[in-house]
């Protein structure tokens, strides 16, 4: 399961967390505007917006779970297992491959605005990078500074919903999650109001959250994430922004052991991201480093041809602070 955010301070913030129970050797990785995109049923993306996000590089394609390009625009692909469907050659439509979908849209567009006039005319086709690497079944979420949408492609075809609270998780589709945000109208910060008419002690701080799910489940961790971040207070630093971001997807990250996926393999957050999407750094922690990295767009040759990757620092040593 996955859950990314969109989130704003005084800059504006993208990122998720990715849970899964092994990694596909995904890495930071910068595009440059003038790496040639090869595209499936289309013209190649030879210039276009520099991209930074993390992915997984094969055949010197970079294979994007998420990423924000130069002007702010941001994508994640989730998992969307059993709802997703996508297509055959639709003659009249632009056909662009699932893994095509985040390079083709940061690479053309500047804002939301602009990639839903993009997403009248796309159909998701299904060919699959090659036969070991079988199409994902994702759905995606788009932000810039103003707003997002939900991206699904279903066998009745491309469903695009605005995304008015800026969280997205797994399964079921969002009109049904934004729906189920309902039962959870009354949780509060605040302490509850008694309106039994008879004395009750409040025994506990917190208990205006009572009732908030805090299992795995996808539909749990929308609601849990959206209580937390539409209640999240934060000042306007990086340092106080990027940590409250982190802290939000930590309300809903997996611990190993706790989802199992198949006797014995167990999902867990294999890495958490939030990239500044005005000055373009992709800060990430792993698993077994909270410590926070980050990778500015921006310290690259933004008009090069390459790819620039880099390996996720998966462990470091504690700083063990001493009395001399
Ligand atoms: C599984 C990942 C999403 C995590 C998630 O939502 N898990 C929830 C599982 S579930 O709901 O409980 O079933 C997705 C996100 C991005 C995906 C990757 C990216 O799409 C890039 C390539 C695309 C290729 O077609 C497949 C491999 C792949 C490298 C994908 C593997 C996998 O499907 C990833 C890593």
């Amino acid at each position: 399961m996955c859950t990314v955010i969109s989130f704003a301070t005084k800059d504006h913030y993208f990122g998720r967390n990715l849970d899964l129970d092994f990694s596909y050797n995904e890495s930071v990785t910068v595009t440059p505007r003038n790496f040639v995109f090869p595209m499936r049923a289309r013209e190649d993306l030879t210039t276009h917006y520099a991209l930074i996000g993390m992915a997984t590089v094969l055949g010197g394609f970079p294979l994007y779970y998420d990423a924000t390009n130069e002007k702010g625009l941001s994508m994640a692909g989730l998992n969307f297992p059993g709802n997703c469907h996508f297509f055959d050659l639709q003659e009249g439509k632009d056909n662009v491959t699932s893994f095509e979908f985040i390079p083709y849209i940061l690479s053309t567009c500047e804002t939301v605005a602009q990639a839903r006039e993009k997403l009248e005319n796309i159909s998701i086709y299904n060919e699959p990078f090659s036969k070991e690497m079988p199409n994902a079944t994702l759905h995606w979420m788009i932000s810039d500074k103003n707003e997002s949408i939900v991206v699904e492609s279903m066998k009745d075809g491309l469903h695009v919903y605005d995304n008015p609270v800026g969280v997205m998780t797994n399964n079921p589709p969002f009109n049904y999650m934004m729906f189920a945000l309902n039962d959870y109208a009354s949780l509060s910060p605040k302490q509850p109001e008694n309106t039994f008419g008879t004395p009750l002690e409040l025994y506990s701080r917190g208990m205006g959250g009572l009732g908030l799910p805090g299992d795995l489940s996808s539909k749990s961790r929308f609601i849990k994430c959206v209580y937390t971040k539409l209640n999240s207070l934060c000042g306007d630093s990086e340092n106080e922004s990027v940590n409250q971001f982190f802290k939000i997807l930590g309300s809903v990250e997996q611990q190993k052991g706790l989802c199992e996926v198949k006797p014995g393999a167990y999902e867990y957050t294999i890495y958490s991201s939030c990239c500044n999407v005005e000055k373009g750094i992709y800060y990430y922690t792993t698993y077994n480093n909270s410590r926070i990295h980050g990778i500015d767009l921006h310290d690259h040759d933004l008009d090069g041809k390459e790819l620039t990757s880099y390996p996720l620092v998966t462990e470091e040593p504690f700083a063990i602070d001493s009395r001399k």
